[in-house]
């Protein structure tokens, strides 16, 4: 759907450069989606694997992050394989729904209550983050701990029309539960992409 350089706003790479490619469709449906132009993958072009390789060597960092749309609806191997024979490190950022192909250096693992993810998600994920719209969504994040890799990071990131209502409970949350952290999308802040 797009690619652009910038900044990881949420979770564990907060902070870092990264090259950023939104594969369009997704069939997950959530309310808040920040991104429904990429539901629906017809609506954009199609690109070869070496074209996206290209493009992603225009940047300077080293990690590039495929994200959505819902990247797990796509067989990920060619293009994985094509980006770290580039030398470059590969993070995805999905809901789980379909088993998880490709090589990754790091999973960040975001299930939504629209779609159950795939369990075969758990094992692979180096990062929960779940998205709190309601206060219940905190409870429903902790089913997920013990499913998971021990070394697994866990955010809990405010639905941004919500952050209001929600940032304070989070953070007292984090409080009283410290294995959790706060995840901000911070790109918003800086208005970047
Ligand atoms: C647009 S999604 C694309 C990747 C994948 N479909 C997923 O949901 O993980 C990228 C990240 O943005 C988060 N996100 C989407 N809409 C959001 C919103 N309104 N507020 C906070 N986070 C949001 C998702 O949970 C996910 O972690
Ligand atoms: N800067 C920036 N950081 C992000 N982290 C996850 C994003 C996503 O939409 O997957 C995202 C995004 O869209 N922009
Ligand atoms: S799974 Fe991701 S891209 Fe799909 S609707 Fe939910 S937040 Fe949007
Ligand atoms: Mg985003």
């Amino acid at each position: 759907m797009e690619d652009f350089y910038t900044i990881q706003g949420e979770g564990f790479y907060q902070g870092h450069a990264a090259y950023f490619v939104r594969l369009g469709g997704c069939d997950v449906g959530c309310v808040w989606c920040d991104v429904k132009e990429s539901w629906d993958a017809s609506l954009h072009p199609m690109l070869s694997i070496a074209e996206i390789v290209s493009r992603v060597k225009t940047g300077k960092g080293k990690i590039v992050v495929i994200t959505g749309g819902e990247p797990v609806m796509y067989n990920l191997e060619k293009l994985t394989h094509a980006l770290k024979d580039s030398g470059l490190r590969t993070h995805i950022e999905t809901s789980g729904v379909y088993p998880l192909t490709g090589t990754w250096d790091w999973v960040c693992f975001s299930p939504k209550k629209f779609k159950k993810p795939d369990t075969s998600i758990f094992e692979k994920a180096d990062e929960l983050k779940v998205i709190i719209n309601h206060k219940s969504d905190i409870a429903w994040a902790e089913e997920f701990t013990s499913k998971l890799k021990p070394s697994c990071q866990l955010f809990l990131q405010p639905e941004w029309s919500k952050e209001k209502e929600m940032l304070p409970l989070i953070i007292e949350y984090v409080k009283d539960n410290p294995k959790w952290q706060v995840s901000l999308q911070v790109h918003k802040y800086m208005n970047i992409p």
